[in-house]
């Protein structure tokens, strides 16, 4: 591209996913960082809050209020959702594309958004014009898109170990169960009881049973891949670490199955997605761990006749942050991988 950088605010920036943005978006060579924002800390430089932003970002924090007068190109919203639709209403005529990353937008309608969340929606007309942010499944659409609803980070790891075989058409009704751990960055910035360290450390608990808001985020991109409904049993799982994903889902198959077989369908799929790495052996946490990819890893069980697929993010990159950036390059015809970290940070 020609050397006008995209002028970039990160909206909500003291928390984990902004900061995580601020540090893909420094070393990204078509951005500027305009401003960055937090309501409780304004005035504050970025790195009095996140330390190791000192000397490379010391940038003070503004209002989300001052996103008004600036001139932008894309605004990243790292907001609860609940709280992201009302800026969404409030700038979708600013001219700036808007990459959000919270729930607010991922889901067909308000009335199912309603349901699930259990929160009134103010702005329902943002859900037409909104695209699912999984570049794996929607590049084209993301780059003609002027809103970007970003995945969940449970959803990323959980479409992306079944997405093949949803879309052969070859799931058996029913039988899919989505087993999910997540570090506690998952949980953002401030803490809680649940969150606490006395009731994290050297323990391992599941949560959200029979009810998580992410199971619908879920069961409308695989039903949708299909072209029917899909129907998915998902169980969230707090793990005591600071972050990564791993998912183990299980699933039946209308099709005779075998390991080869298994593997070149998921081969076919992923075949050109660079940050879809189909691995030869179970994907730790570690593995991923600082990085973009979401590594995957086919089982087929012939005792149960099952498939057991493994999968592996960082809940703050492939699950939020990179992934955010990754659709802001789909956005603007900027080679994919731009500014994308593809070095996992192990040990
Ligand atoms: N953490 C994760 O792994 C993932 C998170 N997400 C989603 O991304 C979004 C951000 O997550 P995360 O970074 O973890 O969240 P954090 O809780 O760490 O940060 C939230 C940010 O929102 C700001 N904020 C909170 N309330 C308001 C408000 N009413 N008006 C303006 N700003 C507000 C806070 O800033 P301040 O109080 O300083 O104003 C803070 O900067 C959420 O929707 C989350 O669900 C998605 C995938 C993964
Ligand atoms: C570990 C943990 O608490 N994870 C969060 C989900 C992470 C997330 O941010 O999801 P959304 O963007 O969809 O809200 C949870 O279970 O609520």
């Amino acid at each position: 591209m020609s050397h006008q950088k995209l002028k970039v605010a990160i909206v909500g920036a003291s928390g984990f996913t902004g900061s995580e943005l601020a540090r893909l978006l420094l070393n990204h060579p078509d951005v500027t960082i305009s401003m960055i924002t937090s309501e409780s800390h304004v005035g504050k430089p970025f790195s009095d809050l996140h330390p190791q932003f000192f000397n490379r970002l010391d940038i003070p924090l503004v209002s989300a209020d001052e996103v008004d007068q600036q001139q932008l190109d894309v605004i990243f919203l790292a907001l609860p959702h609940g709280v992201s639709m009302d800026f969404v209403s409030k700038w979708k005529d600013l001219g700036a594309k808007i990459i959000d990353l919270s729930g607010d937008f991922r889901l067909s309608s308000k009335e199912v958004y309603e349901e699930w969340y259990q929160k009134k929606h103010s702005f329902p007309e943002g859900f037409e014009g909104a695209v699912y942010g999984l570049p794996e499944l929607y590049s084209k659409q993301i780059s003609d898109a002027n809103l970007v609803a970003n995945p969940g980070c449970y959803p990323t790891a959980s479409i992306l170990s079944l997405a093949p075989l949803f879309a052969q058409q070859i799931v058996v009704e029913d039988s899919v169960i989505i087993d999910a751990k997540s570090g506690l960055t998952g949980a953002g910035i401030k803490a809680n009881a649940t969150t606490h360290f006395s009731n994290v450390n050297e323990n391992f608990k599941a949560y959200g049973i029979a009810g998580h808001r992410h199971t619908i985020e879920i069961e409308e991109q695989l039903g949708g891949l299909a072209g029917s409904s899909a129907n998915v049993q998902f169980t969230p799982h707090l793990l005591p670490v600071d972050r990564g994903i791993l998912v183990t889902a299980y699933a039946k198959v209308t099709e005779e199955m075998d390991q080869e077989k298994l593997r070149s369908i998921y081969q076919d799929f992923y075949q050109d997605k660079p940050f879809v790495r189909l691995r030869n052996q179970a994907p730790g946490i570690k593995d991923v761990r600082g990085s973009h990819f979401c590594d995957v890893f086919p089982v087929w069980d012939e005792r149960t006749n099952r498939v057991i697929v493994l999968s592996a993010i960082d809940n703050l990159l492939k699950g939020a942050a990179s992934q955010a950036v990754h659709n802001m390059n789909l956005m603007f015809d900027l080679p994919e991988a731009t500014g994308l970290n593809q070095i996992p940070l192990k040990p």
